[in-house]
């Protein structure tokens, strides 16, 4: 078995990494990244001298760089996590998530397609469903809930499933795709809502809240969304979508007490800012399709996950450091100034 695993340098990739070579030690993976400002080599040094293990450096949007891929290395499985992901970003500049996005999913497709592949597996994300309300703890998104789509960000994955969809019906390529709530864990990058609260709190700095605080995520720890791809690429149906949540639901308010109370800091860090334009309020998945066609179910409770997350930030202070102190720092000056 030899799997493609592209964003394989990013967070989650960078999970799937870490559980599959391990798990699966005869398998191939080659990770295939371009190294943008969220891929960080470091999260792969344990895997580097993997003998089944190869990194090369590319984006997927480049068609002649991916035949090529796809002519040398012959793979059976593609797993997609490469994506531009944060939800800011596209709003401040959607350009680059349509590139990565929707055209760097097309090329991989169109690769799928004109050399053959055993499976294709789609990464994607609840946001594509939208948002929802509050006051109605009752509803969840379902596979079949439809796309209404918020930010260019979740337009864009959007957009990607769809074309997913289509190359698998048109072209018989045999393609899954699952889509997941929040996630969080080791190697999250510091711009997102926990890895960035841990960070900031523990240098001291303020902890920026959008709007009033009150807007709802659900979150997965990475390990169990990791088995739960694991288990659609090796037993998924082809043609099928399979949501992945957390079923841990929190207010982004209730999140960050969470992490001040862990690392011992003080609430008056928190300061409101201006909230995120078209900001969801609320992701909640129903995750009676996955645990009854494949038998997975999330195994890690937030108190667990969010303990196991601040332990990794605080093992691990360089290589979330060397995040800030760069690139990462720029960018983050920008948009929020000196808060
Ligand atoms: C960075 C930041 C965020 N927030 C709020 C905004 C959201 O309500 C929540 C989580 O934000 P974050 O940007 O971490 O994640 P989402 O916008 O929910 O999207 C994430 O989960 C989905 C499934 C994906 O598909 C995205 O790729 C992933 O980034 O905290 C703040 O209040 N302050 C902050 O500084």
């Amino acid at each position: 078995m030899k799997i493609i695993v592209t964003g394989g340098a990013g967070f989650i990739g960078g999970n799937f990494i870490h559980h599959m070579t391990t798990k699966y030690p005869s398998y191939n993976i080659i990770c295939l990244d371009a190294l943008t400002y969220a891929g960080n080599i470091e999260t792969l040094e344990s895997v580097m001298d993997h003998p089944k293990f190869k990194f090369v450096k590319g984006d997927i949007s480049d068609r002649d760089f991916i035949y090529q891929l796809f002519e040398e290395e012959k793979p059976d499985v593609i797993v997609n996590f490469a994506a531009e992901s944060h939800v800011d970003r596209s709003i401040a500049d959607p350009g680059i998530f349509l590139q990565t996005n929707i055209l760097g999913t097309g090329v991989l497709l169109d690769a799928c397609k004109k050399y053959g592949i055993k499976r294709y597996h789609q990464v994607s994300t609840d946001e594509v469903y939208g948002d929802l309300p509050l006051d109605r703890s009752d509803l969840f998104f379902t596979e079949e809930t439809p796309i209404h789509t918020s930010s260019p960000y979740s337009a864009s994955k959007a957009s990607a499933d769809l074309l997913v969809q289509a190359y698998c019906r048109t072209f018989k390529v045999p393609a899954t795709i699952s889509r997941c709530s929040n996630n969080y864990g080791p190697y999250h990058f510091p711009e997102k809502l926990i890895p960035l609260m841990i960070a900031n709190a523990l240098n001291d700095k303020s902890l920026p809240v959008y709007g009033n605080g009150e807007n709802v995520r659900d979150w997965l720890y990475v390990e169990d969304h990791c088995i739960a791809i694991d288990m659609i690429i090796h037993k998924g149906k082809v043609g099928e979508i399979y949501n992945v949540g957390g079923h841990n639901e929190r207010t982004n308010l209730e999140v960050v007490k969470t992490i001040i109370r862990e690392l011992g800091k003080s609430e008056d860090l928190i300061s409101y800012v201006t909230d995120r334009l078209g900001h969801d309020m609320r992701y909640a998945i129903d995750p009676t399709k996955i645990k009854n066609e494949l038998g997975w179910e999330p195994t890690t409770t937030f108190d667990e996950g969010i303990k196991k997350t601040i332990k990794w930030y605080l093992d691990n202070k360089s290589w979330w450091e060397n995040i800030i102190s760069g690139e990462y720092q720029k960018y983050y000056d920008k948009m929020y100034g000196n808060r």
